[in-house]
């Protein structure tokens, strides 16, 4: 069978088999129409890391790119698929009843970049500092590019990971297609020390990604994962 229709048939069954949210890990490294995009999206995801560590004036510019071009780089994709889900009242006397269901709820990407597509249905929602839900709007030609916690961590709280949620539509699918580009789970997320000063001094502990998941396994997705490697004493960014 040729490989589209291979990928095609597999996403059919995925969607059969799923409800109101349907998460497919795609673990084909055989079929090359998936390795081309995920080389494609690496290769993206690290031109962004280097420009970010020129923008942060580190002179290994490829001190973070460094981690997803490990053979060992824990990177993985996932498909979500969000079938349409007719609008939830509120309650009994709230008319008309316009609140789009929530199908992946609010959280943080744990790895250090994620590069994402979506079909041209929107729903993805990224929440500003002051808690306000701001929707983004679908362009499938466009990448969206969200910094994950090991970024902040390891730009010491210069460049934030972005708490995110996708809501579902009331009459059509949304598709979305994630790429997580992680370290090796040995890998030890430090800052470059020309982004340590003694104004700004370092907040978080070093840890290996492996820790970090472990933590990160045992919460909840809409937690804050990054306050449990918090540097004692220190409030100001979780
Ligand atoms: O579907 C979306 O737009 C967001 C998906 C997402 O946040 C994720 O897969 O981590
Ligand atoms: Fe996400």
């Amino acid at each position: 069978m040729p490989q589209r229709n291979l990928i095609k048939r597999n996403w059919k069954k995925a969607k059969e088999k799923q409800s109101s949210r349907s998460i497919v890990l795609v673990q084909c490294a055989q079929l090359s129409a998936v390795s081309a995009y995920i080389e494609a999206v690496r290769e993206l995801a690290c031109e962004l890391l280097d420009l970010m560590a020129e923008g942060l004036r580190v002179p290994d510019r490829s001190v973070f790119s460094r981690l997803i071009r490990d053979v060992d780089s824990d990177s993985l994709i996932r498909l979500n698929h969000y079938p349409p889900m007719p609008l939830l009242c509120q309650d009994e006397d709230s008319s008309p009843c316009n609140q789009n269901k929530v199908g992946f709820g609010e959280h943080s990407d744990p790895q250090i970049l994620t590069i994402l597509r979506s079909n041209d249905v929107g729903g993805l929602q990224i929440s500003l500092n002051d808690g306000a839900w701001v929707p983004v709007t679908p362009d499938p030609a466009t990448f969206w590019v969200n910094v994950g916690d090991l970024l902040q961590a390891m730009t010491n709280g210069r460049f934030v990971s972005v708490r995110h949620k996708a809501l579902t539509n009331s009459s059509k699918s949304r598709m979305s297609m994630a790429y997580f580009a992680g370290p090796p789970p040995n890998a030890r997320i430090t800052v470059p020390p020309e982004i340590i000063t003694p104004t700004k001094p370092a907040l978080y502990k070093p840890f290996t990604w492996a820790e970090f998941k472990k933590a990160a396994y045992a919460m909840r997705l809409g937690d804050r994962r990054l306050a449990l490697f918090r540097m004692e004493g220190d409030e100001q960014v979780a």
